[in-house]
């Protein structure tokens, strides 16, 4: 063999032993274990049942199903705790598991192992209204906090499309269409209870803290933030809340181009607008909407907009977007200003992943998630755009452009390997143009399974190597949800 060829292949290699699995697992879940873990919740919380692992075992994206061994139903922290100690003594895996809303295959079990559903832990600890926060156990959904908000005159803005449990948003980073305005959780988590894999309990922030800042030591809260249950089990979260706006207006805006799109974004962010919501949806994925939701939006490049404020500054608010958006060639203005106007025009936007899914029945979706600094975005979703063209691809795209975040959504038969070698190859493509101008691989859907092999590229051998050393130290055994992130 030429000396080039061993040279590449010893490169190949050794990225590969980069990515391999920290550890591995000694041991799956025997019957010994089993019984441990059903002595500690009771018989009713705990299967081995092939259809619940199956259901477990995967969440909504492509991703293959991998079943764990068992699924748990804690009821409180003190049974997470007692049931990770008996998973490290027998050095069996950890997955946490919130509502499986995930699109990055973060609960499919690599390794098999235990499942910590933990949907029955549903209470909302601590409402501090005047502190403008409140602590929610894992089983508490964005939806289910809002509702119970209602009368509180606050709410919780971070809304990604699904009902997905808050600490499961905390475990994956997520952001939603509010994020350009209120930040996404990084920004919104002061404190996280935390269940690590001996079974030991921190406090990210310290027991009982729940201050807007903090300059006491490392970051632990933001360590967990986004650590996709590989570090531990988050058992409550501390959140920042905000007070209801008291008025609002929403928009859908049609625009000749995404680039005109990309561009008039950017204008608005600079004009100072304090945009409470701005989403593109391309002129596929507004045809897909249409004909999921039975809409008549007109069929091209998007703005969805929204604006928070009093009803003075939402009037000011108005003129100064409309006077940027006419300069980029928008048209006509569609207002939803009742509240029930508006919860459909935004159930459209928060469905564009079904919608498009819808377009081609029987077939899975790849999901792409690129970040770039937004100045660059206007670039990155023309060439994405040029580029679906050119590979014969339909895949329409949805973002969060406030954010400089975008998704295309790529629909394929398991059965077409040419077609799934396209996809892969643009996929690839639209990620490295992403990272070559500063981006990131993930805005908010994280890394799971589907975004590992991108690490290395976007943070550095040093940055993964510290991140592994991270997660050494807190889990010396490398059980916590293996096969993810690093
Ligand atoms: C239609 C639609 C639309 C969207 C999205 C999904 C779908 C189906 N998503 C993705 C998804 O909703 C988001 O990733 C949620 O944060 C996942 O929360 P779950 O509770 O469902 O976590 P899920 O159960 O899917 O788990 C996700 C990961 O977090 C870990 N985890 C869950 N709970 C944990 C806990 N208590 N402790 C430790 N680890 C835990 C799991 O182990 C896994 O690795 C999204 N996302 C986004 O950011 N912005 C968006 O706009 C959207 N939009
Ligand atoms: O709706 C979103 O913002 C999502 O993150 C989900 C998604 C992913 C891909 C295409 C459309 C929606
Ligand atoms: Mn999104």
């Amino acid at each position: 063999m030429a000396l080039w060829s061993i040279l590449k292949v010893r490169v190949r290699a050794s990225l590969r032993n980069f990515q391999r699995p920290l550890t591995t697992i000694a041991s799956r879940v025997d019957e010994r274990v089993r019984v441990r873990l059903g002595e500690v919740v009771g018989s009713g919380n705990v299967s081995s049942s092939l259809a619940v692992r199956e259901q477990h075992g995967r969440d909504e994206s492509f991703h293959a199903c991998k079943p764990p061994d068992v699924v748990v139903w804690p009821e409180n922290t003190a049974q997470v705790r007692q049931l990770a100690r008996i998973c490290y003594d027998h050095s069996v895996p950890m997955v946490p598991y919130g509502t499986g809303t995930g699109i990055e295959g973060g609960v499919v079990a690599e390794e098999g192992g235990v499942c910590f559903d933990l949907s029955r832990m549903t209470d909302i600890v601590d409402l501090h209204e005047e502190d403008l926060d409140v602590t929610v156990q894992p089983g508490v959904t964005r939806v289910a906090l809002n509702t119970h908000l209602r009368h509180t005159g606050l709410w919780f803005p971070v809304d990604p499309g699904a009902d997905a449990s808050l600490c499961g948003m905390a475990a994956t980073s997520a952001s939603g269409t509010h994020t350009t305005r209120y930040g996404s959780m990084r920004e919104n988590v002061a404190n996280l209870e935390v269940v690590l894999a001996d079974g030991r309990l921190l406090h990210t922030a310290g027991e009982g803290r729940h201050t807007r800042k903090t300059s006491a030591g490392y970051n632990l809260t933001n360590l967990f933030v986004g650590s996709e249950g590989t570090l531990g089990i988050i058992t409550s979260a501390t959140l920042r809340l905000f007070p209801q706006p008291e008025a609002v207006a929403s928009a859908v805006c049609p625009m000749p181009s995404v680039t005109a799109a990309g561009e008039c974004t950017l204008q608005l962010l600079r004009s100072g607008v304090p945009l409470a919501r701005i989403e593109l949806l391309d002129d596929v994925m507004m045809d897909a909407c249409n004909r999921y939701k039975g809409l008549d939006y007109a069929v091209q490049p998007t703005l969805f907009l929204e604006f928070h404020g009093t009803p003075a500054s939402v009037q000011e608010q108005i003129r100064t977007a409309e006077e940027v958006l006419s300069g980029y060639g928008a048209g006509q203005l569609r207002w939803a200003l009742a509240a029930s106007e508006r919860a459909r025009l935004w159930e459209a936007r928060h469905q564009a992943y079904y919608a498009a899914r819808a377009l081609r029945p029987g077939s899975v979706g790849y999901v792409t998630d690129v970040c770039v600094p937004i100045s660059k975005l206007p670039e990155v979703i023309t060439t994405t755009k040029e580029d679906l063209i050119q590979s014969r691809l339909t895949g329409p795209i949805a973002g969060h452009v406030g954010d400089g975040n975008f998704h295309c959504i790529l629909a394929f038969s398991e059965h077409g390997e040419q077609e799934r070698q396209r996809i892969t190859e643009f996929c690839h493509r639209l990620v490295t143009r992403a990272l070559a101008v500063g981006g990131t691989c993930t805005g908010e859907h994280g890394v799971g399974v589907g975004k590992r092999g991108y690490l290395l590229d976007e943070v550095g051998e040093t940055g993964l190597e510290v991140m592994r050393q991270l997660k050494r130290a807190l889990d010396p055994k490398g059980l916590m949800n293996p096969g993810k992130v690093v």
